[in-house]
This record gives structure tokens, C-alpha cells and sequence, in this order.
């Protein structure tokens, strides 16, 4: 499974993180954060909001452009492994600056900059999607897509909203889907993971997204999961993830399957792969073991990926040869 060629497209950078860079930055600067890492060295966490709390805690020992520089290249190193091809990543203004556009600009060159290393050094292409974190209200949110905008090009291709999607509702974060929309970046939110098909219909209706992060459980409403396969919104599925936090028992009680012979457009990402002790090969293994997918079906996934991709035609084409090739 780690030799198939991969395209992801929900993928946390922060989320990313090796528990061992971060306990390494850490004792770099003096921090003392070991109350978030379980006695093998992982992360721990319990549940949904202490994930958030976790996966914070482990972002603030990141202060610096530089140290996101070599996070961006210590996760390249992990996706390039894993067989990525192409990948998107979430960044966040509000860890690079605070939402403050000089200080953003300086932390995402450094990124730019790492990206371009690993793309020449591992031959993996990564871009940038700004996220947005709900759970930090409107008004960072608002920041946070001022920055997308701004900084709009061949590396940030789109903007999307992560976090707590049971604060306030889609509509209070409107301003900032419509000016990343005309800044020309493409749009994808977090919905259906925790709240049920209406959050997914809010969402569509707030922001007209051509993406989902997650969308799972608009399958417990058929017309609507008809809707999506019709207009094509594409599903970022993330399936070990929505596992570690509870979701679904196990992969063969995930929608993941049923989705897909629906007609719904959907790709398979990781999130947060060492916080949900995954990865992209692990979870093609499961769908294999559970579903009987075989290498036609990831292929396809890859394809269908790429198709939904943010980048510029030029490297969509390029990839696609690869992936082909
Ligand atoms: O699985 C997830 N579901 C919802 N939000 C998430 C998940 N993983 C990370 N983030 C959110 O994304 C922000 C950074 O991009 C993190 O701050 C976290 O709030």
C-alpha cells in the first residue's frame, strides 16, 4: 500500500507534527509540555474538545517561521513516505502571526520555501489551503481569509474553516468563504463530522463549498447525500480519523463504502495522522480488508482527488501524468 501513488487533500499541518519534533522543539525552548504526550511518546488526548486542547498545546511550541520551515519539511519527509504524490495542507494564520498579514506573509514564505525543498529533494508537490479555526469566533476567522486572500497564488489555493463546527452556525462565517471566493481561491469547510445533515445543508447554503472535509454523515439523510453526488461536492473522507474519535465502531460500520456506490466524489486523507495513530497506507489496508477495494478503486480515489484539487491546471495535468505514468 505505501508503494501506490497517493493524492491528499485534508491534511493538518500542526496535526502532522511527529510527536518527536515537537518534544524536541520543546525541550529547545524550554517548554515543558509532556502532559500532552502518553507514556509510549504519542500524543494523548480523550475525546473531541481535549483533542483540540491537545493538539494546541503541541502548536505552541511553534514560534517561529523558521520552525514552521522545518515542520513543513519534517512532514513532507512522513507524506512523501506514505507514498504522497500531491498534497494539500492546511495552514492556519492564527498559529503564524495570529491572524496579523506581515506576520503571516513571513511564516508562509518560510513554508513556500520548504515546500519547494521537498518538491526538489522528495518529489512530492504540496500546496496550501488557509484554514480558518471556528472555534476562534468570526472575527479571526475573518482575519485568517484576509490573509488567504492576500496571499492567493501558486502555492495558497484555497481557504476552508476547521475546529468546533457546533459553534454558531455557517452563516456568521460567511464574509470570509465570499472574499477568499473573489480572490479566486478554492473553498472547502469541515462539516458533517459534528453535526448531522442539517450542518451540511447550512454549509452548503452559507458558503457554497466545491468541498466537504469529512461530510460523513450526510449519509443519514439520503436525499442529501443524492444532492452531493449530483452537484459533485467532493468528500475530503478521513475515515481512521472519524474511528479515533468515536464516530463509527470500526471501518465496516463506516459510510465510506456506501458513499462511494452512491455516486459521491471522495478522496481518503489522514487529518492528523499521529494524533489518530494513521496513515495513508494503514488506511488503504482497512478499505482493502473491509470493502475489498484493490488497487483499480485507489487509483481511481487518486484521480477523483486530483479532480478536486485546488492547484492551477498546469500541475493537476503534471500530477496526472504521474499518476498515469
Ligand atoms: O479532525 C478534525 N476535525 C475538526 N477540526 C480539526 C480536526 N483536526 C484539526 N482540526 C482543526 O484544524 C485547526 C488547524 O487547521 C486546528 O486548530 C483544529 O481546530
Amino acid at each position: 500500500m505505501r508503494r501506490l501513488a497517493k493524492v491528499e487533500l485534508h491534511l493538518h499541518l500542526e496535526g502532522a507534527a511527529p510527536p518527536a519534533f515537537i518534544r524536541g522543539l520543546a525541550a529547545e525552548k524550554h517548554m515543558d509540555i509532556s502532559g500532552i504526550f502518553a507514556a509510549e511518546g504519542g500524543y494523548a488526548w480523550k475525546d473531541f474538545p481535549h483533542f483540540l486542547k491537545v493538539y494546541e498545546a503541541a502548536s505552541s511550541v511553534l514560534r517561529t517561521p523558521a520552525d514552521y520551515r522545518r515542520l513543513l519539511l519534517a512532514v513532507a519527509e512522513e507524506r512523501a513516505a506514505d507514498g504522497v504524490l500531491y498534497g494539500e495542507i492546511f495552514l492556519s494564520p492564527d498559529f503564524c502571526g495570529g491572524g496579523e498579514l506581515a506576520a503571516w506573509r513571513d511564516y508562509l514564505g518560510a513554508m513556500a520555501e520548504a515546500a519547494r525543498e521537498a518538491e526538489a529533494t522528495l518529489g512530492i508537490t504540496l500546496r496550501g489551503v488557509v484554514t480558518a479555526v471556528r472555534h476562534f469566533g468570526p472575527e479571526q476567522a475573518r482575519r485568517a481569509a484576509l490573509c488567504a486572500a492576500e496571499t492567493a497564488g501558486d502555492f495558497i489555493c484555497g481557504f476552508g474553516i476547521g475546529g468546533d463546527e457546533t459553534v454558531l452556525s455557517p452563516a456568521d462565517f460567511s464574509w470570509g468563504f465570499d472574499c477568499a471566493r473573489e480572490a479566486g481561491l478554492g473553498l472547502t469547510a469541515h462539516a458533517g463530522e459534528w453535526r448531522g445533515p442539517e450542518g451540511i445543508r447550512d454549509s452548503l447554503a452559507a458558503w457554497a463549498p466545491s468541498r466537504l472535509g469529512h461530510g460523513v454523515r450526510a449519509i443519514e439523510d439520503l436525499a442529501l447525500v443524492d444532492l452531493l453526488a449530483e452537484r459533485e461536492i467532493h468528500l475530503e473522507l478521513c475515515p481512521g480519523s472519524n474511528l479515533a474519535l468515536g464516530l463509527y465502531p470500526d471501518i465496516r460500520h463506516h459510510p465510506v463504502a456506501e458513499l462511494e456506490r452512491r455516486g459521491v466524489k471522495l478522496s481518503i486523507s489522514t487529518d492528523d495522522p499521529p494524533f489518530f495513530r494513521t496513515s495513508l497506507a494503514k488506511e488503504f489496508a482497512a478499505l482493502h480488508r473491509a470493502f475489498d477495494w484493490e488497487e483499480p478503486q485507489f487509483r481511481r480515489i487518486a484521480l477523483q482527488a486530483l479532480d478536486a484539487a485546488f492547484c492551477d491546471p498546469d500541475t493537476r495535468k503534471r500530477i496526472t501524468a504521474k499518476l498515469e505514468g
